[in-house]
């Protein structure tokens, strides 16, 4: 569906990231043909006034959870990236903990093929690491990324063994595919619900300490220097990771790290009761930890933000912050929360924000997003910064509603989502009723 190649005008786009100017972007057959002043297109050409608005590159999300196959009643890769188009997004990458794991050639296939047809956005895939995710079992590298998988992510469970993960790197580097970690020691995390402190001793939760990651990341980090691997850390939740990174960068390894929005706004002292809306893994950490993240995504450390988009159902999020299933939706809400609460307060420019939800993620990963130019993509999010609304889950075309952020007031709604050149997202369509 993302295929369809589209002609439009976009008149008096204010576009705001790498590129910043003010006027008309012609698109033809899917692509940015023209910038321009009272440029024209022939009679009959859909035409959107972007004036007032602000345009920026679409959005790119590289850690999604679309759940289909086999999940479809948390999410679908229909209503998921519905979803992604209603914040913004043009570009995700799906994680393979569906079910069944696509870890043989034939299923992998089957999820490419369904992605594209199903999909509004552009939809990538991440392709297992090892056989159903929990073996050691290595996937065929080379067969998966001959069919078109991005990289390969056990994403949801740890590797927990040191000799299948280097193994791991050394044949995606050996396909030159980045792998992506879920960096979790599991004998660390034991029974873990939330973050190991003093909030979970309050509320007499079991806890998982900050080194549950970085002891692994530790490991990882040098087996990503000795086999040269792209290797992505996974929502990096701890102050002793982003420093393990920043080192890593330092010697010239070749490691990415990204952060989600929850661990960017979010610390444990925020779970005032047992809410599993505030269930994730990794869990919210503290206050320490909520600010080392930040300065590292400053910084550059750590590279982008993504959402680890967790859809689950009422039921699997009904019940206690014990028994309840881990993770919490994102793609509504990322861009509006990290824009209220970065941008507005002035923490952060909008250029840097759409750096780290647009541009680096895209070159990071080589995908063609992340500009506004003449010959790339029209891939295109246009969006009202001006106006207060309130997160509300009856508007979101997710199955997921699990969220800590329902009911924040924020800024930055979705007024049109293009992805080469088709309107994907239009507010009218499910806000302007
Ligand atoms: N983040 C989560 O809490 N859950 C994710 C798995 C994951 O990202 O590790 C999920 O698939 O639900
Ligand atoms: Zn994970
Ligand atoms: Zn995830």
């Amino acid at each position: 569906m993302a295929n369809e190649k589209k002609n439009l005008l976009i008149k008096n786009a204010a576009v705001v990231g790498p590129e910043s100017f003010t006027g008309d972007i012609r698109i033809t057959n899917g692509v940015i043909t023209a910038i321009g002043t009272d440029l024209t297109v022939p009679v009959g050409t859909p035409t959107i006034d972007a004036a007032g608005q602000t345009v920026f590159p679409g959005l790119v999300d590289v850690h999604v959870h679309f759940r289909d196959p086999g999940q479809t009643d948390k999410e679908t890769i229909a209503t998921g990236s519905r979803a992604a188009a209603h914040g913004g997004f043009t570009t995700v990458v799906a994680m393979p903990n569906v079910t069944p794991v696509p870890d043989e050639e034939e299923k992998i296939a089957a999820q490419l093929a369904k992605n594209a047809a199903e999909s509004v956005v552009h939809t990538r895939q991440w392709a297992p690491i090892t056989d159903g995710l929990r073996s050691d079992q290595l996937v065929n590298d080379a067969a998966f990324k001959r069919l078109g998988v991005l990289g390969f992510s056990n994403d949801g469970v740890g590797v927990q063994h040191a000799r299948t993960m280097m193994a791991a790197m050394a044949a995606a580097r050996a396909v030159d595919a980045p792998l992506a970690a879920h960096i979790e020691d599991e004998s660390l995390r034991a029974d873990g619900v939330m973050n190991a402190g003093p909030v979970a001793d309050q509320l007499g939760l079991p806890g998982m300490p900050n080194q549950t990651e970085s002891s692994q990341l530790a490991r990882d980090l040098d087996l990503a220097a000795a086999t040269g691997v792209h290797y992505h850390a996974c929502h990096i939740s701890t102050r002793q990771s982003v420093a393990l990174i920043r080192q890593a960068k330092a010697a010239g390894v070749h490691v990415t790290a990204e952060v989600t929005p929850h661990h960017l706004l979010l610390e444990d002292s925020d779970i005032t009761g047992d809410d599993p809306n505030f269930k994730m893994n990794p869990p919210l950490r503290s206050h320490a930890d909520r600010l080392a993240v930040i300065a590292g995504l400053l910084d550059g450390t750590l590279d982008m933000v993504a959402t680890d988009h967790a859809p689950h159902t009422v039921a699997d999020k009904g019940g206690t912050m014990r028994t309840a299933a881990f993770g919490i939706v994102g793609l509504e809400t990322a861009f509006p929360l990290l824009y209220t609460r970065f941008v507005r307060t002035g923490q952060m420019t909008l250029p840097q924000l759409i750096a780290r939800m647009s541009t680096i993620p895209a070159s990071a990963f080589g995908l063609p997003a992340g500009h506004v130019q003449v010959g790339g993509p029209a891939d295109l999010t246009i969006m009202d910064l001006n106006t207060p609304y309130t997160i509300d889950p009856a508007t979101w075309f997710s199955k997921g509603k699990n969220s800590p952020f329902i009911g924040e007031q924020v800024y930055g709604r979705t007024v049109a989502t293009i992805v080469s050149g088709a309107l994907v997202y239009a507010a009218a369509q499910k806000e302007g009723r």
